[in-house]
C-alpha cells in the first residue's frame, strides 16, 4: 500500500455526527482526507440493510475523490460492496482469515495497543498497524488505556518500517508531535466529525501531516 494514505485517515459512522454523514464525509474528501474508514459501530449504528445503503454511498463518495474506501469489522459488508479492504482488531476475523476469502490486492489494517500485537501484526502481513489509542478517547466505549507517544515511539521500534497509523483521542495540536514520534499518519474520528467546519479542519490536518513528508 501507499503509505502516504495514512497521512490523514478520517473513520466515520452515522453517530460519530449530528450533521447527514454523508455530507460530512464529502466535506472531509474535499478538504484531502488520504483514506476513509466506514465504522459502524456503538448506541444508534444503523444495522442491515440500512447499514449497507449508506456503505454504498459513502464507498460511491470516495470513489469520485479517488480516496481507499475500507469498513471496520465487517468483512462480509466489505466483500459484498467490494470495499479496497477492511480494518481487523485483535478481537476480529484474524488477517489470516480475511486473506483466504479477500482479493488480493486489498488493504487489511490491524489494530495494536503494544509491542506484542504490533510484531504479531507485522508478521501476519498487516498493510498498516493502527496503533493505539494514545490519548483518551470518548468515541470508542472500550478502549483500553492510553499508551501515549512514548509507546507509540517503542512499537515504531520494533516494527521498522511497517506502515502505522496512530488513532485515539487526538486533535490537531497533536499531529506534529505524533508524526516526531514515528507514525507515519493520524487516524481521526471526533476532531473532524465534529468540527462546525471538518472540511477546513481536514486542510488543516494534513498541512501539518505534510511537513513530515
Ligand atoms: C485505523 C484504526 N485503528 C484502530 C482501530 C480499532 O479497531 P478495533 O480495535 O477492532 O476496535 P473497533 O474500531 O472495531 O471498535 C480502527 N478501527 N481503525
Ligand atoms: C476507533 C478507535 N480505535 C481506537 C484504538 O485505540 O484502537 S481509539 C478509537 C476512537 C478514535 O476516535 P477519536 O478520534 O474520536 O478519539
Ligand atoms: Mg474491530
Amino acid at each position: 500500500m501507499n503509505v502516504k494514505w495514512l497521512q490523514v485517515y478520517f473513520i466515520l459512522g452515522s453517530n460519530n455526527t449530528d450533521q447527514a454523514p454523508l455530507y460530512v464525509l464529502e466535506e472531509a474528501l474535499k478538504g484531502g482526507i488520504t483514506c476513509f474508514q466506514f465504522r459502524e459501530k456503538g448506541k444508534g449504528a444503523l444495522t442491515g440493510n440500512a447499514k449497507k445503503q449508506l456503505a454504498i454511498q459513502m464507498k460511491g463518495l470516495c470513489r469520485k475523490y479517488q480516496v481507499p474506501f475500507l469498513i471496520n469489522d465487517d468483512v462480509d459488508l466489505a466483500l459484498e460492496i467490494a470495499a479496497d479492504g477492511v480494518h481487523v482488531g485483535q478481537d476480529d476475523m484474524s488477517i489470516g482469515e480475511v486473506r483466504e476469502i479477500c482479493p488480493p490486492n486489498w488493504i487489511i489494517g490491524v489494530s495494536a495497543t503494544n509491542k506484542d500485537e504490533a510484531i504479531q501484526a507485522k508478521k501476519d502481513g498487516a498493510d498498516y498497524i493502527g496503533v493505539g489509542p494514545i490519548y483518551s478517547t470518548n468515541t470508542k466505549e472500550d478502549a483500553k488505556q492510553p499508551i501515549g507517544e512514548k509507546g507509540l515511539q517503542a512499537i515504531r521500534k520494533e516494527v521498522g518500517a511497517t506502515p502505522l497509523v496512530a488513532i485515539g483521542g487526538i486533535q490537531l495540536a497533536d499531529v506534529n508531535r505524533l508524526m516526531q514520534a514515528g507514525t507515519d499518519g493520524v487516524s481521526v474520528i471526533s476532531a473532524i466529525s465534529q468540527a462546525v467546519d471538518p472540511q477546513k479542519t481536514v486542510r488543516k490536518f494534513l498541512e501539518q501531516a505534510n511537513l513530515h513528508s
